[in-house]
């Protein structure tokens, strides 16, 4: 019986790429699952369930980056560092929905370009690790991969490598994925109701959004006087789906071959990206994701020369389609100035048009005072500042911004105009990995990208 879309599960294993090649390739970061047996049956079922995104999305997300890439739009991607199981409750969803709506409000607003907004959510249960094992209150356990690969509790036990968490993370996905798109077509997103948009403390926290929203409104009002406004289009709005790559059988499980398209798709997201730690030229994840046609993010730090970058955008993107590589620079505020130039000038030259986005928040991580990890504002800002000028400079323009945020009250990051500082972090750190930025640092951030994005 065709299946929906035409999709099929039978690989075609012995063509050079196929959803499986990666494994002749040496993987970073992957786990060792004790019992390979738990594992094959786990994978098996994963095969059988149904995709979470359809090839069409991932297509409209794809024609959305190449207007990005040629200035027309400009990407907002961010969500947590590490999701995890327990943040599949509507207060958390509706939270981080909200507060990237709001941001995509500033920027639509103030930087007068449309925005493509795009979760880490739905599915970025994974992580990598600078070591394999992590000292907790004296104990040293195995490091937390994130919830698809073991638990946050601090015990062996729970630290395990345990594959039926696969089978989870893809439910868990799949509810948070549901919900996500009732609140985008139910018309939360509807700027007609701006009161479903207020801060948790009110928006007296950043004044500057009362005056958008007032000023939104205002202008509504007016062309509706005009008879103008599609409503649909206020009520229903694009949202997608992303998460780094990296435990590379459960990607492969949710790979799909798309008989219109004549391509293997990943259907658990609408865009994937490979992350610092796993974009060796000959590794494992670039050949899983050179197969795939679903427009992919490439993380981009210290350790990346020309060459390698060059390499990697040949290998990815061979036919050099608009839309199918977005370069996510994160150097930190001290390095981006001498770091960036060079592979900017390195990818012009080879003619290749890209998305450039920033995220940073990956390269201004330091540790407080009290061991906890944390990220200045004003580093974070001080880099999207240069990456603006640098990009201005050598005739490129910044397309997009990458962060880890929510839109809890956490207090993972310092600074912004409430003023936290390193001893205020205790009382709201919550993040199973990196520290994010709260929705009221969020969106005064957005506000302040708005103006970079005007010049
Ligand atoms: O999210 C990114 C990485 O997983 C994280 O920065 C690694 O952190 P670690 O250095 O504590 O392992
Ligand atoms: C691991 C991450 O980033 P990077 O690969 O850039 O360190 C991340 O985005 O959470
Ligand atoms: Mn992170």
């Amino acid at each position: 019986m065709a299946k929906p879309w035409g999709l099929q599960a039978e690989w075609d294993m012995t063509k050079p790429w196929n959803p499986h090649s990666w494994q002749r390739f040496p993987a970073e970061q992957q786990p060792a699952y004790p019992e390979p047996t738990a594992l094959e049956g786990v994978l098996a079922r994963l095969r059988q369930l149904p995709p979470l995104v359809v090839p069409e999305e991932v297509d409209r997300l794809r024609g959305l980056l190449a207007e990005a890439a040629a200035g027309r739009r400009f990407l907002l991607q961010g969500g947590d560092c590490a999701e995890q199981f327990k943040d599949c409750a509507p207060e958390a969803i509706a939270g981080k929905l909200r507060v990237l709506l709001q941001m995509s409000v500033a920027l639509t607003h103030g930087g007068r370009r449309p925005v493509v907004r795009v979760g880490r959510i739905a599915g970025q249960f994974a992580k990598p690790r600078s070591k394999a094992t992590e000292l907790i209150r004296g104990r040293e356990l195995p490091s937390y991969r994130g919830d698809l690969v073991n638990a946050l509790e601090a015990t062996p036990e729970a630290r395990r490598p345990d594959p039926s968490r696969m089978l989870e993370a893809y439910f868990h996905a799949a509810a948070t994925l549901n919900h996500l798109r009732a609140l985008t077509a139910g018309g939360f997103a509807d700027l007609h109701h701006p009161e479903r948009w207020e801060l948790p403390g009110g928006t007296g926290e950043v004044p500057e959004y009362r005056r958008t929203l007032d000023q939104v409104k205002e202008s509504l009002d007016f062309l509706e006087a005009l008879g103008g406004v599609q409503r649909d289009a206020l009520e229903r709005i694009d949202f997608f789906t992303s998460h780094e790559a990296l435990l590379l059988p459960f990607e492969e499980a949710l790979t799909r071959w798309v008989v219109e398209a004549g391509a293997y798709y990943n259907l658990g997201a609408h865009t994937l990206w490979v992350g610092e730690r796993t974009r060796q030229l000959d590794g494992a994840h670039i050949e899983y994701l050179r197969g795939l046609r679903n427009p992919l993010g490439v993380k981009v730090g210290p350790s990346a020369t020309p060459e390698h970058l060059v390499a990697l955008l040949d290998r990815l993107d061979p036919g050099r389609e608009a839309g199918r590589i977005t370069l996510i620079s994160r150097f930190g505020a001290r390095r981006i100035r001498e770091a960036l130039p060079p592979l900017l000038k390195a990818v012009q030259a080879a003619g290749r048009t890209v998305l450039w986005s920033c995220d940073p928040m990956h390269g201004n991580g330091v540790e407080s005072a009290q061991g906890l990890k944390t990220r200045d504002f004003d580093a974070i800002l001080a880099e999207l500042r240069q990456a603006f000028e640098i990009h201005r400079e050598l005739g490129s323009h910044l397309g997009g911004v990458h962060f880890e945020l929510t839109g809890e009250a956490v207090t993972e990051c310092t600074g912004g105009t409430q003023r936290l500082s390193e001893v205020d972090l205790a009382k709201a750190y919550e993040t199973g990995c990196d520290p994010r930025l709260n929705g009221v640092q969020s969106l005064e951030m957005a506000f302040l990208i708005a103006e970079m994005m005007r010049g």
